[in-house]
């Protein structure tokens, strides 16, 4: 697994989103890594606080959505420099945002233990790239999800 995240790669004024953006101290600062760069597979670990319940005992969804939403823009982000064999975060940087979002809750999910967010990059293109994500508990797969992460707009930055 590579050492540095691909969020800390966002340039300074990219980096104030409320699921990553390393500059939000009030956001979750989620940090994504490539797991299996050779077959577009990536891992994200984050460990929700008490005020994310939902039910006690049980995560809130809108946490694990952006938590899903983020991997999958981070790991977008990666899968495209990767596909054109740049350096990451290399200039002109190539910055996504989510287009379309898919979640799906299969189990509920625990409080008190460290969730795994597994990404398989399974489409690149030019402007569009598509994440399958997993969420995992204790080694069960709570929920499932996508992300489509299109080239960000000129009107976004
Ligand atoms: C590692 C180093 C990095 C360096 C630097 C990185 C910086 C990285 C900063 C990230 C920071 C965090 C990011 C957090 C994630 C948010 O929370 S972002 C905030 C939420 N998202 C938004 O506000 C986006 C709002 N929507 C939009 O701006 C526009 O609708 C979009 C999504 C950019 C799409 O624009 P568009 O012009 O319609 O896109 P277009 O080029 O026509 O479509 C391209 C492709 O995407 C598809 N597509 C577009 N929209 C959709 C959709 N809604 N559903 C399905 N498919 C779609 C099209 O069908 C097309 O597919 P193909 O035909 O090529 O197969």
């Amino acid at each position: 697994m590579s050492k540095q995240a691909f969020q800390d790669y966002y340039p300074e004024e990219l980096s104030h989103c409320y699921g990553c953006g390393s500059n939000n101290a009030d956001g979750h600062q989620l940090k994504s890594y490539w797991l299996d760069e050779k077959q577009g597979e990536t891992i994200a670990r984050f460990t929700p606080k008490a005020y994310h319940t939902a039910i006690p005992g049980f995560v809130y969804g809108g946490l694990i959505a952006s938590l899903i939403d983020c991997h999958g823009t981070g790991s977008a982000a990666a899968a495209a420099y990767q596909a054109q064999g740049r350096v990451i975060g290399s200039a002109p940087a190539l910055r996504f945002v989510t287009g379309a979002l898919n979640v799906n809750f299969l189990a509920p999910t625990p409080m008190g233990v460290e969730l795994i967010l597994r990404g398989k990059i399974t489409e690149v293109k030019e402007r569009k790239v598509i994440v399958e994500i997993t969420l995992s508990a204790d080694d069960v797969v709570c929920v499932s999800g996508s992300v489509i992460a299109v080239k960000m707009p000129a009107t976004m930055g």
